[in-house]
């Protein structure tokens, strides 16, 4: 059977070119970085270059650049790492209602460990206010951390814009930016952002590793304790192979952004004209500009997710949806009823990421089948029919 793979935000099959780079690190290179000898100064050579190589992808300083084992780690390691170095001037935390589990589940436990965080709510299309953040800040305020562009709805914020109020306030701004690289332009060395989270495997990379930018003099805990890998800050042999992965897979994610991104939006831009023309009752959640290129959300009315997205998988088609059987909760996606989503519509949603192995043909097939299984869906359902018979 056909496969057609729309969930590229969920994470991404791995290029063939950073895999040929990783290989010889499993094997002949098996050096330990911190050794003298010669392989091991190799492999201490080979996580060099991958740190420049990320570096420049952001443009950073190579040693501004931490690697860890994800976007999770990285996320865990920014908010809680500058909340405890920093609790002598505050204990106040700001961030938004629609971060990523690894932000909020942490700052929900800083708030058990007597931290007080304010949760920023955002409008229609998932943009916060900067009037509101500005008034949100206060004395004891340590850190803002607001996730560059959401996973679900795509939606970009203003991050120039909350850099530049962070540092008028002197309060650290870290960003998760795990779903803009390689897809937004980021410069650092002139940025207001003091840390930056990025995962590889959402960038052609392997699973398991990611990076922390920590902008130069910024006041933060070291997230492992033990040896001295990673400048002190995180312990442990180094995962070479996945370092080097990491490396090649940001240099090739970044090496034409805005090309890339044309291509991308091209075929989003005829994904979301198609489904509007075939399909009546749905609605375009996020953004409509400030959106990533390859986002696609639709809510579909009297349709329940799970039922979409399995007869969707019947035919090949792997996409997902923030309703409540696929996050494991009995809620329907945090970030779909913050943008003011009724329950029952959250429910009936679809996200589709379009990656850089998808074609035209494939959007063909699936706006077909998706057409075809949301009118077999809604032919089930009483309210259908009954909003149809009014008609
Ligand atoms: C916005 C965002 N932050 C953090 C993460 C976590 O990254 P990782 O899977 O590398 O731990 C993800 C991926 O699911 C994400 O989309
Ligand atoms: S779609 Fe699965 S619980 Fe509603």
């Amino acid at each position: 059977m056909k496969q057609v793979y729309m969930d590229n935000a969920a994470t991404t099959k791995m290029k063939k070119e950073v895999l040929d780079e990783m290989m010889p690190y499993f094997t002949e290179q098996y050096g330990n970085p911190s050794s003298i000898y010669r392989v091991g100064r190799e492999s201490k050579k080979a996580v060099e270059e991958a740190r420049e190589k990320v570096a420049k992808a952001l443009g950073a300083k190579a040693k501004e650049i931490y690697f860890t084992s994800g976007g999770t780690e990285s996320d865990n390691w920014a908010v809680k790492g500058v909340a405890y170095a920093n609790k002598d001037k505050g204990n106040h935390i700001i961030t938004t209602v629609i971060e990523h589990h690894a932000v909020l589940h942490t700052c929900k436990y800083l708030e058990k460990q007597g931290f007080e965080v304010t949760y920023l709510g955002v409008d229609e299309h998932g943009l916060i206010d900067l009037t509101e953040l500005e008034k949100a800040i206060k004395d004891e305020t340590i850190l803002i951390s607001i996730m560059y562009a959401n996973n679900e709805i795509g939606t970009v914020q203003p991050i120039a814009e909350i850099g530049k109020i962070a540092k008028a306030k002197g309060v650290y701004f870290h960003t998760d930016a795990v779903q803009a690289v390689g897809s937004v332009e980021i410069d650092l060395e002139n940025s207001d952002i003091d840390m930056l989270s990025l995962s590889g495997h959402k960038i052609y990379g392997p699973k398991g590793i990611g990076a922390l930018y920590i902008k130069q003099g910024t006041k933060i805990h070291p997230f492992i304790h033990g040896g001295s890998q990673e400048k002190n800050r995180r312990a442990g042999t180094e995962n070479i192979a996945y370092m080097v992965g990491l490396g090649k897979a940001i240099e090739m994610a970044t090496a034409d952004i805005d090309g890339h991104n044309k291509e991308i939006m091209a075929l989003r831009d005829g994904l979301i004209q198609r489904i509007n023309d075939k399909i009546d009752y749905v609605k375009l959640n996020g953004h409509p500009e400030k959106r990533l290129p390859g986002n696609v959300n639709f809510s579909f009315e009297f349709i329940e997710g799970e039922a979409l997205l399995l007869s969707l998988d019947m035919v090949g088609i792997a996409g997902s949806s923030g309703s409540a059987c696929t996050s494991g909760s009995l809620d329907p996606s945090h970030v779909l009823l913050a943008i003011g989503l009724p329950h029952e519509i959250a429910h009936g949603s679809l996200r589709l990421s379009i990656g850089d192995f998808n074609s035209e043909e494939e959007l063909d097939y699936v706006v077909d089948n998706l057409a075809e299984i949301v009118q077999r869906l809604r032919n089930m359902s009483p309210l259908y029919e009954k909003v149809k018979g009014e008609k």
